[in-house]
């Protein structure tokens, strides 16, 4: 099945859009009422690079992942009409049961927090290994086992024949995630999405986790979608960072201009936020104060109006629009109006 390739040129040199988001809005509706879960969102992934998506609980990053990987439900879950998803050019949205099962999986794929729930604990490993395989390709029972055995082998599964015997609780979390891992790299996707694939994890394990499928993305290209609720992790590995608030992009950019250029009030609290290991004081760690606002009943200003230490009348009154600062580097903060005071922060 072959779907067309939307190709951008930027500087002389041609990059492929491999994911276009173009106004993706989600809701839930529940006894409470409607979720506003996620709010006009636009963003795209090109080919082989890692793109994150950062922000705090609830900000709507699942939902934009579960999006992309046709797992809203309706009637509960709800995708507004006015939002597309192409994939090489093609909008998801509108893909027949052949073409999602010919994508998931095959083209796409999604690591999920926790491996435990997401695995099937009544299956051994490798057969969850080659069911995925089997799914996507008419391939024998031996080459999927030969396959399985050396996915297993390259994300550091020792023993890696023996374990594809072994059931998820067999497993350490580490293991269960590698395993996740092994799953989503099976058919060798394009297109990547690792929702908070180390939040469970201890620190060491954290790093080797991301460590691989950094390097299993490098030897496949494939285009990664890292989402965190933690900036600091996705210094050294995003090429790109979106910051989301509320269900709404506040700030994109380079790692660069999110990491030395902030230009949202969130942005620079969530740096602020991070450890510092030169920070000696015995201070606690700066922590942003107050809640997001509930997504029942969105504020019509910047979702942030509330928790800005820079916040001015027009904030709580209307959205601000997005500011460009080039580059593809933009911020929706009304601090960035010509008109605006010009205030000074520091990280
Ligand atoms: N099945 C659901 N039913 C009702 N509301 C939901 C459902 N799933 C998500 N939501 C709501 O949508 C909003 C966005 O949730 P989402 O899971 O995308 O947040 P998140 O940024 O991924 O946070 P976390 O890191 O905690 O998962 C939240 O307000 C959440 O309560």
């Amino acid at each position: 099945m072959l779907w067309i390739q939307e190709c951008a040129n930027e500087g002389g040199i041609t990059i492929t859009q491999l994911l276009e988001v173009t106004n993706l809005s989600v809701s839930y509706h529940t006894y409470a009422g409607e979720v506003q879960s996620v709010r006009g969102i636009s963003f795209d992934v090109k080919e082989g690079e890692t793109l994150a998506i950062v922000g705090e609980s609830g900000c709507g990053k699942s939902v934009t992942a579960r999006s992309i990987m046709g797992l809203i439900k309706p009637p509960i879950g709800e995708i507004k009409l006015s939002s597309e998803i192409r994939y090489r050019g093609k909008n998801i949205l509108t893909f027949t049961s052949k073409e999602w099962a010919y994508y998931r999986g095959g083209e796409s794929s999604i690591i999920f927090q926790d491996a435990l729930t997401a695995l099937n604990p009544t299956m051994t490993i490798g057969d969850q290994i080659t069911e995925n395989i089997f799914a996507h390709e008419k391939i024998s029972k031996k080459a999927a086992v030969e396959r399985a055995t050396g996915l297993l082998e390259q994300v550091g599964i020792p023993d890696a024949s023996k374990k594809l015997k072994s059931y998820p609780h067999q497993l350490s979390g580490g293991m269960r995630q590698r395993v996740m891992i092994a799953i989503a790299f099976a058919c060798n996707p394009k297109l990547l999405i690792a929702d908070e694939p180390t939040t469970a994890l201890d620190v060491t394990i954290q790093a080797q986790i991301l460590d691989m499928i950094r390097s299993l993305q490098v030897k496949k290209n494939t285009s990664v979608m890292l989402i965190t609720h933690d900036l600091g992790i996705v210094a050294n590995i995003a090429s790109r960072v979106i910051i989301m608030y509320s269900g709404r992009i506040v700030e994109r950019g380079s790692s660069d201009d999110i990491f030395y250029h902030p230009k949202h009030p969130y942005t620079i609290a969530l740096l602020r936020a991070i450890p510092k290991l030169t920070d000696k004081s015995k201070e606690k760690l700066y922590s942003i104060e107050g809640r997001p606002p509930d997504l029942l009943d969105p504020p019509k200003g910047c979702p942030f109006a509330a928790r800005c230490p820079y916040c001015m009348n027009v904030c709580v009154e209307a959205n601000p629009e997005s500011f460009d600062f080039g580059l593809g580097h933009t911020a929706s903060c009304w601090l960035h109006h010509s008109q605006a005071p010009k205030v000074e922060w520091s990280i």
